[in-house]
C-alpha cells in the first residue's frame, strides 16, 4: 500500500493521567493506520481507552507522547486556528447521543456546519437536503429532533457529519443507544455510503458482528492494540 493511501496514522500514541499520586496509563503506545475511503472498527471493553484514542485522533485531546498524522501532517503540532480548520473541513464526528439542536429541524441541523463555515443559507440548505436524501430521510426534513425516532436522529447526525464532505468521520459508538434493528440499519447505511463517498470512517463499537463488517478491525485491550478479532470478552 503506497503512503498516499494513508489518510491518518497513529504512531506510539500514549496517554497518561495523573490521578492523585497514581499515574493512569490509558494508552500505551498505540499504532494504527486508516487508509483513504477505508471503514475501520475499534473494539474493546469499557475503559480500554477507545474514546480517549478517538478524541486524540480528532484533536479534541493531546497525546502524552507519540504522533498522529493526517495526510502526513502532525495534527497536534498545528496552530489552534489550523486545528479548528482541520476539525471543520476534514473531519466529521458522530457520537452515541445525537447532539442535534432541539430548536432546529432536521434540515437546519444538517445545514449547520455549512452555515458555520460561511456558506450562503440557500446553498447550505440545498446541500443539506441532498445529504438527507442520501441517508434516506427525504421525508423527514422539516421534523424537529423530538419528532424523530432514535434511528432517524442518528441518521440526521450522520448526515450532519458528512455534509461538508470530510475526508474522515470519527464515530464513538454511533449505535450504542439504538436497538439491534436500528443499529443494523445504521451500519447498512454506512456500508451503502461507500458507493457515494470516498470518506474514511473510524467506528468505536462494542458490537463485534457490526465491527466484523468493516474493512479492518483494531482491538484495544488495556490501552494496547491486539491483533485478531475474537468474539469473546469485549
Ligand atoms: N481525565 C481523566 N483522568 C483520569 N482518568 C481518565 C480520564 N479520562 C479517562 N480516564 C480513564 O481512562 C480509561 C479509558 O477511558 P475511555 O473513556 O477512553 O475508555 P473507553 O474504552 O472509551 O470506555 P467506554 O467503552 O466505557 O466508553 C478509563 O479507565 C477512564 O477512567
Amino acid at each position: 500500500m503506497s503512503n498516499s493511501q494513508v489518510i491518518m496514522q497513529c504512531t506510539n500514541v500514549t496517554k497518561t493521567y495523573q490521578d492523585g499520586d497514581n499515574q493512569v496509563n490509558v494508552l500505551k503506545g498505540v499504532n494504527l493506520t486508516v487508509n483513504r475511503a477505508e471503514h475501520v472498527a475499534i473494539v474493546g471493553s469499557s475503559g480500554s481507552g477507545k474514546s480517549t484514542l478517538l478524541h486524540i485522533m480528532g484533536v479534541l485531546d493531546q497525546p502524552t507522547s507519540g504522533v498522529v498524522t493526517f495526510e502526513q501532517t502532525n495534527i497536534h503540532q498545528l496552530s489552534a486556528d489550523a486545528q479548528a480548520e482541520f476539525r471543520n473541513q476534514s473531519l466529521g464526528f458522530v457520537y452515541q447521543f445525537h447532539h442535534l439542536l432541539a430548536e432546529f429541524n432536521a434540515l437546519e441541523n444538517v445545514a449547520m456546519p455549512l452555515l458555520i463555515a460561511g456558506n450562503k443559507r440557500a446553498t447550505a440548505l440545498k446541500k443539506a437536503q441532498q445529504t438527507l436524501d442520501l441517508v434516506g430521510l427525504s421525508h423527514r426534513t422539516k421534523h424537529f429532533p423530538s419528532a424523530l425516532s432514535g434511528g432517524e436522529r442518528q441518521r440526521v447526525a450522520i448526515a450532519r457529519a458528512i455534509v461538508n464532505q470530510p475526508k474522515i468521520v470519527l464515530a464513538d459508538e454511533p449505535t450504542g443507544n439504538l436497538d439491534a434493528e436500528n443499529a443494523q440499519s445504521i451500519f447498512k447505511l454506512i456500508d451503502d455510503l461507500k458507493q457515494n463517498l470516498a470518506t474514511s470512517f473510524v467506528f468505536v463499537t462494542h458490537d463485534l458482528s457490526l465491527a466484523s463488517r468493516m474493512d479492518k478491525q483494531f482491538r484495544l485491550v488495556k490501552g494496547e492494540i491486539q491483533s485478531g478479532l475474537e468474539i469473546t470478552n469485549v
